[in-house]
């Protein structure tokens, strides 16, 4: 088991901003967490990387339970996350291929000396996600979507188990979006962590997002196999407004009624 949480709430400034979250992850499942502004996604990625303790219930993240297991680092060093606040934190005057090898020492920025397999593999995961041509380019001048593409290929450095990818479409165009989806695909097939992807997005459900998490006010309104929660009825109720869903192919797309 990947993720299992049972009864959590987080209470904080005297607010549940989590309330009654029961989920589980297991190997192997891709899971998406749905969730319109508010609804709680980033606090409860926080707490997943033992950032935010639980106020109640139990959390027990790869293996660790909080609270009794040792935390913290150890178990960030099994994650690897993307998501703007990490993206704000690397230096800017990095190379790409600095800001991936850090990865593999889970720094911000390079302190000690990659090994030859350790810069192999960095060149590889550049590669992997076609960032190779501009790996001697430094951080601050890639365009959002070169940069989001460098920041997987560094979370993937660690070999992490459990990879989330918080809004990572954020800023891009179609075009780059896509393209960054095409990416993550690969990954879904290539490595094998297990992806959380966050987003206000129907659209960007791959088909290897197998399950959904509908978040909404603090806590979990449905979870289940994708094909089941993304639906017209499901989401209509999700939203508080109308909307038709439609699976064309294996994505599925969303208006407004
Ligand atoms: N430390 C805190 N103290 C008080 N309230 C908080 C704290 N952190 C988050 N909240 C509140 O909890 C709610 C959920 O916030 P959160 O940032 O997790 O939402 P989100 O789903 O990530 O939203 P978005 O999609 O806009 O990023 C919000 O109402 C927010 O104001």
């Amino acid at each position: 088991m990947i993720l299992d949480l049972e009864k959590v709430g987080l209470k904080k400034s005297g607010k549940w901003i989590l309330h009654d979250i029961d989920w589980t992850i297991n190997q192997g499942e891709h899971w998406v967490i749905l969730g319109l502004n508010g609804a709680g996604k980033t606090a409860l990625l926080h707490m997943l990387c033992a950032y935010y303790f639980p106020t109640i219930g139990k959390v027990q993240v790869i293996g660790k339970q909080f609270g009794q297991d040792i935390l913290g680092e150890q178990l960030r060093q099994q994650i690897g996350i993307v998501s703007s606040k990490i993206k704000d934190r690397m230096y800017g005057s990095d190379s790409a291929y600095q800001v991936v090898l850090s990865g593999g020492f889970a720094s911000i920025g390079l302190y000690e000396e990659p090994t030859d397999e350790m810069r192999a593999k960095a060149q590889q995961l550049l590669k992997d996600l076609k960032c190779f041509h501009y790996a001697n380019q430094t951080f601050q001048t890639l365009s959002q979507g070169e940069q989001q593409r460098v920041l997987i290929a560094r979370a993937l450095m660690g070999d992490p188990k459990l990879l989330i990818l918080d809004e990572p479409t954020n800023g891009l165009d179609f075009i780059a979006r896509e393209a960054l989806l095409e990416s993550i695909e690969n990954i879904a097939a290539k490595h094998s962590p297990t992806i959380i992807y966050v987003t206000h997005h129907v659209e960007e459900i791959l088909p290897e997002f197998n399950k959904t998490l509908l978040l909404k006010e603090g806590t979990v309104f449905g979870k289940g196999d994708s094909r089941d929660m993304i639906t017209s009825t499901r989401l209509s109720e999700f939203f508080g407004i109308s909307v038709e869903v439609s699976w064309n192919g294996q994505r599925p797309s969303i208006q407004k009624k």
